[in-house]
């Protein structure tokens, strides 16, 4: 009997293990999942890679470190994995062959604080209400036609531009600038005032009444979308949230501007109603919205919580890169002024005789185009890109690295933009000629070409190209047609300070402050408001 129970015992187990026998494959395979990460430096327990970033801006620190580990290479901020591609097959993996796979936005504990009721898009996960408000943002909202419809505002906006310069520049009688002499402005400043309002107009149709509020806020938002929390880098840690005060931050900013947006959307009804019913072609961003959401045939719930999200988006990520774009063009002009001779010829050479910089003219502008190419190829101005997660583990990345899952991946575009085994010896140089000749000669920001990411690639390449470029290209055409410019003090173009700030964005660190001498006259404005309140 004994011995009958011990051998159906056995067999029982023998049963058992032959059962089990895939389950414990399978966990044995999960828990050599990743038996090839890409490599990485050295790290401390805790806090990881974080020494390695401290002191310098995190995407020369981290170009500097694939120089010694690789293209594909492994960091760990805290608990979080984070995967760095820093050449164009490491971004051609990221963007193209594995883009599925990392497509969607890391929801961090801040982020989910700014997106309490209502997601946009460029935060928003992959999955279906992303791709329907993807699918609104190309076909609609910034589709080339409707920038093209938009064109009358942007002209309006340049035209304040060039009109606040000439004013603000107007000779000083008093000292410290000598008598007669040019007063140096603030092209950093009315750059960031001309981009925010021509997008904003883009957006909602005018200025907005709590303007310097409203902007004011923005750029808190995208400081605090942009800012990597301790509770963003230990998750689960109950001690790291409450010591972090960046989602406590997060959520008075969401209520703040949530009244701010609710007053923006107002105005404009507002506006509307006074108006009439207005054609297709004047209507604005936030006019597209609200006739989906009326017409209901989109298949994600579009409600004001997430039309405010969108809204937000189109500002945030349209407004700091296109400035800060600008702001990088002129200053490379100021640095190079047989770029600055060539630009400024070809604007007045097509300009000929005319008053003001009409869009249909900038089509001509061969090397204006260049120009900017060139600046986003040095300063790309999402350098690391957005961060995308990693859905699920992606196994043979560049042939043979394993990527875990829920890891944070970035690209570092800056990088890959300045590399000399690409571009060159003078890969450092300014010289937008470079995309006309040679090898380089075509190579297009548009997500083809992985030398040459600013604007990203694949499923999450940026939507706001279009719109982007023809308000830069007008205001930069605008300032070299209206005006000759100087260094202040007759400073030399090589003591120009060149360098960057801190941010998701690679901002100048120091304002560009320039001398304007008008050449073509500027027309006066009837409704220049004060341009010295830049200053206050
Ligand atoms: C020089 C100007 C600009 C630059 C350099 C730039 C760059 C970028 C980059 C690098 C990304 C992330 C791409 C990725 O993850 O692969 C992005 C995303 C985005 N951009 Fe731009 N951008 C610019 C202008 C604009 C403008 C004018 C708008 C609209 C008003 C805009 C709207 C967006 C949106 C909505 C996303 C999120 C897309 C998504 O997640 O699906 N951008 N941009």
């Amino acid at each position: 009997m004994d011995q009958e129970l011990q051998s159906s015992s056995y067999h029982y187990i023998f049963l058992a293990v032959i059962l089990l026998l895939p389950l414990l494959a399978a966990k044995l395979r999960r828990r050599n999942r990743c038996t090839n990460p890409p490599p990485g430096p050295w790290r401390l327990p805790v806090i990881g890679s974080l020494p390695h970033l401290v002191g310098a801006l995190p995407h020369r620190a981290m170009r500097d470190l694939s120089r010694r580990h690789g293209p594909l290479m492994l960091l760990r901020l805290g608990e979080l994995p984070v995967v760095v591609a820093s050449s164009p097959a490491a971004a051609r993996e990221v963007m193209r062959t594995h883009d599925a796979a990392f497509a969607s936005r890391p929801r961090t504990a801040t982020l989910r604080e700014l997106t309490r009721d209502g997601l946009g898009v460029a935060f928003a996960p992959h999955g279906e209400h992303w791709r329907q408000l993807r699918k609104l943002c190309v076909s609609e909202l910034l589709s080339a036609r409707r920038v093209r419809s938009l064109r009358r505002g942007r002209e309006a906006e340049a035209a304040n531009l060039v009109a606040s310069v000439a004013s603000l520049s107007s000779p000083s009688p008093a000292p410290p600038t000598p008598p007669g002499a040019a007063r140096p402005v603030n092209v950093s400043a009315l750059l960031a005032r001309y981009v925010t309002d021509a997008i904003v107009r883009a957006v909602v149709g005018d200025r907005i009444g709590d303007r310097d509020a409203f902007l004011e806020k923005l750029d808190e938002g995208v400081k605090v979308a942009a800012g990597f929390s301790l509770a963003d880098a230990f998750p689960s840690s109950r001690l790291a949230r409450a010591l972090s005060g960046a989602a406590r931050r997060a959520r008075a900013h969401h209520s703040e501007m949530t009244r701010l947006m609710d007053g923006v959307i107002e105005e404009h009804a507002q506006r509307r109603a006074a108006a009439g019913a207005g054609n297709d072609e004047e209507e604005d961003l936030l006019d597209v919205l609200l006739r989906v959401r009326k017409d209901g045939n989109l298949q994600v719930p579009l409600d004001m919580g997430t039309i405010r999200a969108v809204i937000i988006d189109l500002f945030g990520a349209g407004s700091e890169t296109t400035a800060t774009t600008l702001q990088w063009a002129m200053a490379e002009l100021m640095r190079h002024p047989a770029a600055l001779r060539k630009a400024q010829a070809e604007v007045r050479r097509v300009l000929a005789g005319e008053h003001r910089v009409a869009e249909e003219a900038l089509l001509e502008m061969r090397y204006l185009k260049l120009v900017l190419k060139e600046t986003l190829r040095l300063h790309a101005a999402v350098p690391l890109l957005l961060p995308r997660e990693c859905q699920e583990e992606t196994r043979g990345v560049l042939g043979r690295f394993d990527v875990p899952g829920g890891a944070m991946v970035l690209v570092n575009a800056w990088a890959i933009g300045r590399d000399a085994g690409i571009w060159g010896a003078d890969a450092e140089e300014f010289r937008p000629e470079r995309f006309e000749e040679g090898d380089m000669a075509g190579v297009d920001f548009r997500g083809t070409d992985f030398e040459f990411v600013p604007f990203g690639a694949g499923r999450r390449i940026c939507p706001g190209i279009a719109l982007g470029l023809a308000v830069m290209e007008l205001g930069l055409a605008s300032l070299l047609f209206h005006f000759d410019w100087e260094l202040p003090g007759g400073a030399a173009p090589e003591q120009l300070d060149m360098d960057e700030g801190l941010g998701i964005t690679a901002r100048r660190k120091s304002d560009l402050w320039l001398q304007a001498t008008v050449c073509v006259s500027v027309p006066k404005l009837r409704h220049l408001e004060n341009p010295l309140s830049l200053y206050s």
